[in-house]
C-alpha cells in the first residue's frame, strides 16, 4: 500500500530528505525537473513546438524554471518563460535557479500583473505557478492570469498539481484554477486527485519519483492508502492440493426480480468465477429458466413469498440486493438477515430499502460489507455536496459501524472500521455500464465465502473487478459486465 500524504506531511518529507540524505534542496528540486521533463518529453517529443512556462516565485517556480533549462538543453528552441511576480517574495532554490537562468542566454518575461499578457502564441503550457504551497484560493492578479491561461485553451501540463486546486480537503465547486490536461506530480499523487470533482482540474495524473524517503512517507501518520498489486499479489491464497468444493466455502446471493433477473444471473456468475466452492442463488420462480439454462453450476432457491433464510450458518457468505426490487417481503427478508448477525455484502436495492429503515442501520453485523455509488450512500447516510464530506462520512460510519463501505465510484474508496480509506487505482470508463456492481458484489461474497476477511475481501473484489476492466479495455471501447465476470478469474491467475 502506499501511504497518501498531505501537503504538510510533504513537506516534512521533502525537509527529512534533505536532512538525512546525501541531497541538498537545490539538488531535489533538480531531480524533481529532470522526473517532470523525462515524463514530458514521452508525451511531447516534437522538440518545435511552442512552448510557454509559467513560473511563480516559490518552489513550484523553481520547478518551473529549471524544467525550463532542462527542455532547453533538449534542444527545445522555441521556449518562452514567464516569470509571475505577483509577490515579493521568493524561494531560496527558485531565487538559485533564476540566477542561473539569469546568467545563461536565455530570456525570459516578467509578468507584474495580469493585464501584461497579451497575445500569447503557443501551443502547449506548462503551469509552474503555484504548487503544494497554495494556502487560500486564488484571487486578483492570480485569479485573472489563471483565467487567461485557462482561455488560451491550450494543452496544459502541470507541475506536481494544477495551480489552485486544493491538494486534500473540499474542492470547491467554483473551482477557479488552473485546467490542465495532464498533472505530473512528485512522489505520490495528491489524495483529491481521486475525487470525481479533480476532473475540473485535470484530465490526469501521472506519478514520478523524486528520491523523497519512502520509509518516511509510509511511517506517516495517514488515513489514506492507495492499493497496489503488489498487495493483492500478497493477499491471494492460492487453492490448495487435495481441496473441494467445501474448502471454498458457500455463498449465496439473494438477487433478481421479473425484470431485473440479469442482476441476479451477473452476480451469481463472478461468485462463480472468482471461485466460491458453491453459490446458491435465491431468485424469483419466473427466472429459474434462465439460471438453469445460463448457469447450470449454480444452485436455484426460489424466493415465492421468501421472508427468511432457514440456517443462515450454513452459509460463509450472503449477498443481497442486486435488482431485487423493494416489497414489504424483501424488507422483512433483509431484517431477518440483519438479526441473523452474520456478516452481510448489501447492494443496491437492499440498500435502498436499508436508507428507508434508519433503524436497521445501527443493527448491521459486524464486518459487513455495503456497497453503495454516490447516490445510494447520500440515501443511506445524508446529502453531500462534495466527495470530500461524504467521504469522512463515510470513514466515521464505518468505524462506529464497524463494517467496510465500498464508496464505488471510478477510484473506489473502501473505508474499513480501523479507520483506514484504501483508494482503488484500478477501472475504466468503459466500465461505465449497468450491471458492473452487480459483479462486484459475486466477487465481494466469492471471497468471503473463501474466508478472507471483510476489509481483504473488499480490497481484492474491487481491485480485481476494476483489473478485469482495465484488460479488456485495451482493445474495447466499452467492457459489458458479463465479460468482466468471465475474465475474473484470468486475472486472479495473473496475479497468483
Ligand atoms: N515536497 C516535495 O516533494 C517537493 C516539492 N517541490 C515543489 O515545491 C512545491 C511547493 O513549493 P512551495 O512550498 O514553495 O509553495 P508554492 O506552491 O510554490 O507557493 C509559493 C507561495 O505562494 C503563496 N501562495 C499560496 N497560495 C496562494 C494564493 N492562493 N495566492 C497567492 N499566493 C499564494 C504562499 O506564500 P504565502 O502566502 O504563505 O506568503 C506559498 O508559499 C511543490 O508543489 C513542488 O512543485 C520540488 O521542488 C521538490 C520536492
Ligand atoms: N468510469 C469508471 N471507472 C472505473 N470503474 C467504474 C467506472 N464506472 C463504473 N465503474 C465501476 O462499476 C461499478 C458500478 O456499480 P453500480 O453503479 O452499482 O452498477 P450497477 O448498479 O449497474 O450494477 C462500480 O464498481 C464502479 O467502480
Amino acid at each position: 500500500m502506499q501511504t497518501l500524504l498531505t501537503s504538510a506531511q510533504m513537506r516534512r518529507t521533502d525537509e527529512f530528505t534533505i536532512a538525512n540524505k546525501p541531497i541538498a534542496s537545490i539538488d531535489l528540486m533538480e531531480k524533481a525537473a529532470r522526473a517532470f521533463v523525462q515524463s514530458f518529453l514521452r508525451d511531447e517529443f516534437d522538440s518545435t513546438k511552442n512552448i510557454a512556462i509559467f513560473c511563480g516565485k516559490g518552489n513550484n517556480g523553481g520547478d518551473g524554471l529549471a524544467i525550463a533549462y532542462l527542455l532547453l538543453h533538449n534542444g527545445y528552441e522555441n521556449i518562452k518563460i514567464y516569470i509571475v511576480n505577483f509577490s515579493d517574495k521568493q524561494s531560496d532554490d527558485f531565487a538559485i535557479n533564476r540566477q542561473r537562468l539569469d546568467e545563461s542566454r536565455y530570456r525570459k518575461t516578467i509578468i507584474n500583473k495580469a493585464a501584461d499578457l497579451k497575445n500569447i502564441k503557443t501551443d502547449i503550457i506548462i503551469d509552474a505557478i503555484l504548487g503544494s504551497g497554495l494556502n487560500k484560493p486564488l484571487t486578483s492578479d492570480y485569479a485573472d492570469l489563471v483565467k487567461y491561461i485557462n482561455k488560451l485553451n491550450k494543452k496544459v501540463y502541470a507541475v506536481d498539481v494544477p495551480t489552485g486546486f486544493p491538494a486534500e480537503g473540499e474542492i470547491p465547486s467554483d473551482y477557479n484554477g488552473i485546467k490542465a490536461y495532464k498533472t505530473i506530480c512528485f512522489q505520490r499523487p495528491k489524495i483529491n486527485f481521486f475525487f470525481p470533482e479533480s476532473a475540473l482540474a485535470t484530465e490526469k495524473h501521472e506519478v514520478v519519483a523524486i528520491g523523497l524517503d519512502e520509509n518516511f512517507i509510509q511511517n506517516q501518520d495517514s488515513d489514506f492508502f492507495l492499493i497496489e498489486e503488489s498487495d493483492i499479489r500478497h493477499m491471494l491464497k492460492p487453492r490448495k492440493l487435495f481441496s473441494h468444493k467445501g474448502t471454498y466455502g458457500h455463498a449465496l446471493i439473494i438477487a433478481g426480480n421479473t425484470n431485473t433477473m440479469g442482476a441476479a444471473l451477473l452476480s451469481s456468475m463472478s461468485c462463480l468465477y472468482t471461485g466460491a466452492g458453491l453459490t446458491t442463488a435465491c431468485i424469483p420462480q419466473s427466472g429459474l429458466i434462465a439460471l438453469n439454462t445460463t448457469l447450470p453450476e449454480v444452485i436455484a432457491l426460489p424466493r415465492d413469498e421468501y421472508r427468511k433464510v432457514d440456517n443462515p450458518a450454513k452459509y460463509q457468505a450472503i449477498a443481497i440486493g442486486p435488482g431485487l426490487g423493494l416489497s414489504a417481503a424483501h424488507e422483512k427478508l433483509l431484517e431477518n438477515l440483519i438479526f441473523d448477525n452474520q456478516p452481510l455484502v448489501i447492494d443496491a436495492d437492499a440498500l435502498n430499502m436499508l436508507s428507508e429503515r434508519p433503524d436497521l442501520i445501527d443493527k448491521l453485523p459486524e464486518n459487513s460489507i455495503l456497497t453503495p455509488h454516490m447516490k445510494e450512500f447520500d440515501r443511506l447516510f445524508g446529502e453531500h455536496q462534495n466527495w470530500w464530506d461524504r467521504l469522512q462520512t463515510a470513514k466515521v460510519k464505518a468505524q462506529q459501524l464497524k463494517i467496510v463501505i465500498m464508496l464505488k465510484n471510478q477510484f473506489t474508496f473502501i473505508c474499513v472500521p480501523k479507520g483506514r480509506i484504501y483508494i482503488n487505482p484500478t477501472g475504466n470508463p468503459a466500465m461505465a455500464q449497468g450491471g458492473m456492481g452487480d459483479v462486484l458484489t459475486g466477487i465481494i461474497a466469492a471471497f468471503l465465502a473463501q474466508k478472507y476477511a471483510s476489509t481483504d475481501a473488499a480490497i481484492l473484489a474491487c481491485y480485481i473487478h476494476g483489473k478485469a476492466g482495465d484488460n479488456l479495455a485495451m482493445d474495447k471501447i466499452v467492457v459489458s459486465a458479463s465479460q468482466v465476470a468471465k475474465q475474473i478469474p484470468v486475472e486472479i491467475k495473473h496475479l497468483m
